[in-house]
């Protein structure tokens, strides 16, 4: 049951590992589906799959993509909307179809049948087959804020004040930030049949400390991973800077 971890020597070699893992898992599985997030840590990881597609030609033709998350009120020509983010960073550079790439939709007039349907979707797309994480300053996956049930299916969130300060770098100002989400649940990930999470820089040491001292507690959203049976957690040096040295290799408890 335990986490595996992966030390890296900086947010390179990270993005590159992961890259890594997604790249054999399409070549093993042409329609594999995979669950993707956003942020300023998977950027990284985004930028590789696109050189190797353009370099080495990895073929996306047949690949399924789900989001873990969308802002409510942002709608796909929002330069903040997660749907923008994904199409301008990853799938335009890819030959992945459009159609067959998809994120909970921020505009839907009833958000809670919104939810419904994005469930309904991952499990007719046979369930997820490998699901990238970044991890919140809080310790939150997806938007699942602290104190989040782990039964959560996707679900409307209402934003907590640190997430919104935390994002609030990619809006004109913090009022701008969107309060609600809609994000895959806590159940949702746990549905995934591999987990990979990545952690860079020094902002996330004390999650990521958090996270390996093994408690298992919905004050740190992140911890329900260790319920899961194949999590791989890539982390920076920074990432890891609070864990002492002889903890770092193999498998975290
Ligand atoms: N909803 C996203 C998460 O999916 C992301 O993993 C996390 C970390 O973001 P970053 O990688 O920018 O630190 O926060 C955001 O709020």
């Amino acid at each position: 049951m335990a986490l595996k971890l992966l030390e890296t020597a900086d947010y390179t070699e990270m993005s590159r590992r992961a890259a890594d893992i997604i790249i054999k898992e399409v070549k093993e599985k042409p329609n594999a589906v995979l669950g993707l997030a956003t942020g300023s840590t998977v950027l990284g990881v985004y930028r590789e799959l696109a050189a190797d597609h353009r370099q080495h030609g990895t073929s996306y033709r047949h690949v399924r993509t789900v989001n873990l998350d969308e802002y409510v009120g942002l709608g796909p020509d929002h330069p903040n909307s997660y749907r923008y983010y994904m199409n301008h960073h990853l799938f335009t550079h890819l030959d992945i179809p459009l159609h067959e790439t998809h994120v909970p939709d921020g505009l839907a007039a009833d958000l809670d049948e919104e939810c419904r349907r994005y469930e309904r979707l991952i499990d007719e797309l046979g369930g997820i087959d490998l699901q990238l994480l970044g991890i919140g300053r809080n310790g939150h996956i997806g938007f699942n804020e602290p104190g989040t049930p782990f039964s959560s299916p996707t679900h409307v969130v209402k934003l907590a004040p640190l997430t919104r300060e935390a994002n609030a770098r990619f809006f004109p100002s913090l009022d701008d930030v969107p309060r609600y989400a809609i994000t895959m649940g806590i159940a949702t990930i746990l549905r995934s049949r591999r987990i990979v999470l990545l952690a860079s820089g020094e902002e996330k040491a004390e999650a990521i400390a958090r996270l390996l001292e093994g408690v298992v507690t919905p004050d740190l959203p992140a911890s329900a991973l260790h319920l899961h049976p194949d999590v791989t957690i890539i982390a920076d040096c920074e990432a890891l800077s609070l864990i002492p040295k002889e903890k770092r290799k193999g498998d975290a408890p």
